[in-house]
């Protein structure tokens, strides 16, 4: 789907990762882990094209960029917006409809269903700044899940969530997976990442580790926040 040959990432010409490179597969689950401030945002943000590389080249090989679903990090969300979780899964409906139409039926009835999976039908006409963090993360995978993308950027999707709705949102992300989409999760939960994601990269200030989860997660431990060579 996507290959990435020598991809210095950064900002302003200054290099934040190594020279990456490797292959996102079609129908892949990735997760993309390591220590804070080592480029894992910033790869997400690459891939969208918000960000352009330092040097080496991105190239797709269905010739062009396939349709992407992105979840930022909480903190990047502006929760105090004047919308309805009803308006915010309707924007996963933009590619469809185009900005400025209104839904058709069958729109609509995506929009009702994904609510419905993420279990908020009781809080679709509830302005966005009156949910906890669970039920706002909650209405954003319910805007991917109208999104039906191809490829899904997920940027720490468990922050800020109680563990049942991690555990929940996990279950969305597999189904996600099974049924064809390619996922890149950045994560900091290596118990999640070795429960579930087939694929891992890894990235430190100065190497990157990517491949099957069995070869990676073993070659490191964890000590505290920071990711280390395992002897
Ligand atoms: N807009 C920006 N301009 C300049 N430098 C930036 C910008 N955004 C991030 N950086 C720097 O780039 C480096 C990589 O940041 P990035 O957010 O990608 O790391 P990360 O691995 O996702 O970290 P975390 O786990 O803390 O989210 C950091 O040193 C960060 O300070």
């Amino acid at each position: 789907m996507i290959s990435l040959n020598h991809l210095v990432l950064g900002y302003q010409g200054k290099a934040v990762t190594p020279p990456l490179t490797g292959h996102i597969a079609k129908g892949s689950m990735t997760a993309i882990i390591g220590a804070n401030g080592t480029g894992k945002s910033t790869l997400l943000k690459t891939l969208l094209k918000l960000q352009s590389p330092v040097s080496g080249q991105l190239s797709f090989t269905d010739g062009s960029a396939p349709r992407i679903a992105w979840l930022p990090q909480l903190a990047e969300m502006d929760r105090q917006f004047p919308a309805t979780v009803y308006d915010v899964v309707c924007m996963g409906a933009w590619p469809a409809r185009g900005l400025f139409s209104s839904l058709n039926r069958q729109n609509r009835l995506r929009v009702a269903d994904a609510i419905e999976r993420v279990g908020l039908s009781a809080f679709s006409k509830q302005p966005i700044e009156t949910l906890s963090g669970g039920q706002f993360q909650r209405m954003l995978f319910a805007r991917l899940l109208v999104q039906d993308a191809p490829l899904v950027l997920l940027d720490e999707p468990f922050t800020g969530v109680d563990s049942q709705t991690s555990d929940f949102l996990m279950s969305l992300i597999c189904q996600m997976h099974q049924a064809g989409q390619t996922v890149m999760a950045v994560l900091h939960d290596n118990e999640r990442v070795n429960q579930h994601f087939p694929h891992v990269l890894l990235l430190t200030q100065d190497h990157f580790h990517w491949g099957d989860a069995a070869v990676v997660l073993p070659r490191y431990s964890q000590t505290g926040t920071h990711l280390a060579l395992s002897a």
